[in-house]
């Protein structure tokens, strides 16, 4: 289907930020929220994981944020993607909301944005009010090369990106990093590759996408049959298989805490997680109401073998004031993380959510 004669400039781009689990999508997200010409923005934030804590993390308005929790946007809540894109046009058009300037998609850490783009480009009502603005991919300078090598996820989100922003660049060698570029030079030729540090960035990366790489619907198209072949060039450890399959082997699961923790006993139980499951401890997210100091939480990242320093919040986001752990992980039970929280972060089995029964 062909899109309506009208000029691109005068639609919508909706910009995808993309980048394996925990590589700083939403530290980059929240430093272009805090730029004032992005007010008219609308955020919207697809999350893996039963207890979500993005909506407490990312620093939109409720007026900007929409989170699709109901699966992965590149497969399961698709349509809610189209509706939801179709819902934010109506209430801007009917001057519900400020007028929409522009759209951000942060997908999940696992997700293939080339059905993300394919359903950009296929709707018809979508193509009339939206332009893709481009896709930004974030590669962790720490675990970029193993995640590429093990994920084919992450190999496609860096070939269909149309500028990389490597992070954590402030944690690595200039060697490592010069490896690493190397590998994004080589599964993305002629693709910028951009600093992000904590996630600074400017404005010029979502203009610039706009205006250049984003309009064009058959270069798009193009580079996502390029994927197909990079595909098939991921790493030696790489494991083809199907969309279908591609979350294979992947859970999430949570953990709600109604007591406040011992600090001490609870770094121990970070530590021994942490060396103990690193490698398939894909992603854990943590908000944490510690005993010495309940009203300021702790928010923790762990990302791999890489736990990064907790944060300390000035005061709680919401009202709920439990500590709520989420873990991304592959081949490891819910039971087991359990019963190390038990035994060396001295948690009380009967104050976790949901109940733990193989914990004592
Ligand atoms: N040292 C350092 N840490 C960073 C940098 N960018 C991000 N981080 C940290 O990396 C952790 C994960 O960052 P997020 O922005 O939550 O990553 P994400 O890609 O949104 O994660 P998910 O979508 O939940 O998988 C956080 O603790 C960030 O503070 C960086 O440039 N340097």
């Amino acid at each position: 289907m062909s899109a309506p004669d009208l000029p691109s400039d005068t639609r919508v781009p909706v910009t995808v930020l993309t980048g394996f689990l925990g590589s700083g999508k939403t530290t980059v997200l929240n430093r272009l929220l805090r730029n004032p010409s992005l007010a008219g923005a609308a955020v919207i934030v697809n999350e893996f994981g039963a207890v979500g804590l993005d909506p407490l993390l990312i620093e939109a308005s409720e007026e900007q944020f929409t989170l699709l929790d109901n699966g992965c946007v590149c497969c399961t809540v698709r349509g809610d993607l189209v509706a939801t894109l179709k819902e934010l046009d109506r209430k801007s058009q009917a001057g519900e909301t400020p007028s929409l300037s522009q759209v951000i998609i942060e997908t999940t850490g696992l997700a293939d944005p080339a059905p993300i783009l394919h359903t950009l480009m296929a709707e018809a009502e979508l193509i009339a009010r939206f332009r893709i603005g481009g896709v930004v991919t974030t590669v962790d300078a720490v675990n970029g090369a193993a995640t590429l090598a093990r994920h084919p996820e992450a190999a496609k989100q860096v070939a269909v990106a149309d500028r990389l922003l490597i992070t954590k660049t402030d944690l690595v060698s200039a060697q490592a990093l010069g490896a690493l570029r190397h590998r994004l030079e080589h599964l993305a030729p002629a693709v910028e590759q951009t600093v992000a540090s904590n996630g600074e960035t400017d404005l010029e990366l979502l203009a610039g996408l706009s205006t250049d790489a984003g309009a064009d619907v058959t270069r798009i198209a193009a580079r996502l049959e390029s994927v197909a072949h990079h595909d098939h060039d991921c790493g030696p450890d790489c494991h083809h298989h199907d969309h279908h399959d591609a979350h294979h082997g992947i859970q999430s699961f949570s953990f709600v805490i109604d007591k406040p923790v011992e600090w001490d006993a609870f770094a121990r139980w970070l530590d021994y997680v942490a060396a103990l499951k690193g490698e398939d401890l894909l992603r854990f997210k943590g908000i944490v109401q510690v005993a010495e100091e309940p009203e300021r939480p702790l928010v923790l990242h762990g990302v791999q073998h890489v736990f990064h320093p907790p944060a300390r919040l000035d005061r709680w986001p919401t009202a709920d004031r439990r500590t709520r752990l989420v873990f991304i992980v592959r081949n490891i039970e819910r039971e087991t993380i359990a019963r190390t929280l038990v035994k060396f972060a001295a948690i009380d089995a009967a104050s976790i959510a949901p109940p733990v029964l193989a914990a004592a």
